[in-house]
């Protein structure tokens, strides 16, 4: 079977070194950096994101061309932040993507549209809903790196495609498991790196690990608020897609989201933080993008409010965090 995987970045480092594991599997990735596709066929470790992993040849084959890195393969698997995403796949036309299932890596938002990822591909491409998943659960690329348990839960409305990719990427340290539940798996990843961030920003306030507990709790409650009005459905919010991604995001040294606004709330500037950290904080696009839609939604979603005050209409750092201390219970 020929998986295409789009993105050089640490996740995608990490998704083309899972699936390597299945013999069943070849692998075509596509990344826009020309040297680095260089250095993979001659040298078989991404140069930039996790360059410790090592790629046999004869599974993963880098391409600079996305045309080529899609041609012939049954799944094409996303994994460039969103904000990249139209013009990576800028190459591409319809018939690239017929007949194709896509798996959504991503967890973020189209800054443009403020459209879901899959929602994009739909409208785009005129790919189905039942013909994409995304992979969902708490999963640090670098963890993968060093072969540390994880787990990843793969969402798509029709459950033989999310069964089907779940065992493509169950391995020896991935155990893997299936949903239904499209919509909320990918509303969460989106709204947890908007809370990392806050957590970040509060962290590099001086709030400590009590504060920090109740954000979460809160943040749990936020989501649960947002999903029953954008996306109702039965789900278990506990489970790792959801609960466990938000703990991952939060509290790991690992989390982009969390470290930006943890320089952010040190005093540096988005930009400095931004080339401070040469990785993306999915959560500084989305946040923009969830403020814009709550305008019609009104839901009652105080840390998104803080984010988006602290990161965009530059209100000053101790005013919002005071504002956001009486919203938290
Ligand atoms: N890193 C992780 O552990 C995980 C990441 N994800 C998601 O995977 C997606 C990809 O993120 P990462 O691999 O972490 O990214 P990263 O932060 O490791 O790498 C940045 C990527 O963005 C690309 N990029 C940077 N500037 C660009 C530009 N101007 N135009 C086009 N591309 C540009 C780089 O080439 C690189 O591929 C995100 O949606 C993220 O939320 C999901 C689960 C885990
Ligand atoms: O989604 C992630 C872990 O599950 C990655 O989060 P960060 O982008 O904040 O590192």
């Amino acid at each position: 079977m020929k998986v295409s995987v789009i993105g050089g970045g640490s996740w995608a480092t990490a998704i083309v070194k899972i699936l390597s594991e299945n013999s069943r599997i070849n692998i075509r990735w596509w990344m826009r950096n020309a040297d680095a596709v260089e250095h993979i066929r001659k040298l078989h470790h991404n140069p930039k994101y996790l360059s410790s992993v090592e790629f046999h040849p004869s599974k993963v084959k880098a391409y600079h061309k996305i045309k080529d890195a899609v041609k012939g393969s049954e799944i094409i698997i996303l994994a460039v932040p969103a904000a990249f995403l139209a013009e990576s796949l800028n190459d591409l036309s319809l018939k690239h993507f017929e007949n194709k299932a896509v798996i959504s890596a991503i967890k973020g938002m189209i800054p443009e549209t403020h459209q879901l990822v899959t929602d994009f591909i739909k409208e785009k491409y005129q790919v189905p809903l039942e013909r994409q998943a995304a992979i969902a659960g708490p999963c640090h690329a670098e963890e993968v790196a060093f072969e540390k348990n994880s787990y990843l839960t793969i969402a798509s409305p029709d459950i033989s495609l999310a069964e089907n990719f779940a065992d493509l990427m169950n391995c020896r340290y991935v155990r893997t498991s299936a949903i239904s539940d499209l919509y909320g798996v990918e509303y969460t990843a989106v709204m947890k790196n908007i809370v990392a961030l806050a957590c970040g920003i509060t962290h590099g306030l001086g709030a400590g690990d009590n504060f920090q507990a109740v954000m979460v709790s809160n943040a749990m409650l936020e989501i649960k608020r947002l999903l029953s009005a954008v996306a109702p459905a039965e789900r278990e919010l506990n489970a790792s897609a959801y609960l466990g991604d938000l703990l991952v995001t939060a509290y790991s040294q690992f989390s982009r989201n969390r470290s930006f606004g943890n320089m952010i709330g040190r005093g540096y500037s988005v930009k400095t933080a931004q080339l401070e950290m040469n990785m993306i904080a999915e959560g500084y696009y989305a946040v923009k993008s969830i403020a814009k839609l709550n305008e019609q939604w009104q839901i009652d979603m105080p840390i998104t409010r803080f984010a988006h005050a602290v990161l965009y209409e530059k209100n000053s750092l101790k005013k919002e965090f005071n504002s956001l201390k009486n919203s938290l219970f």
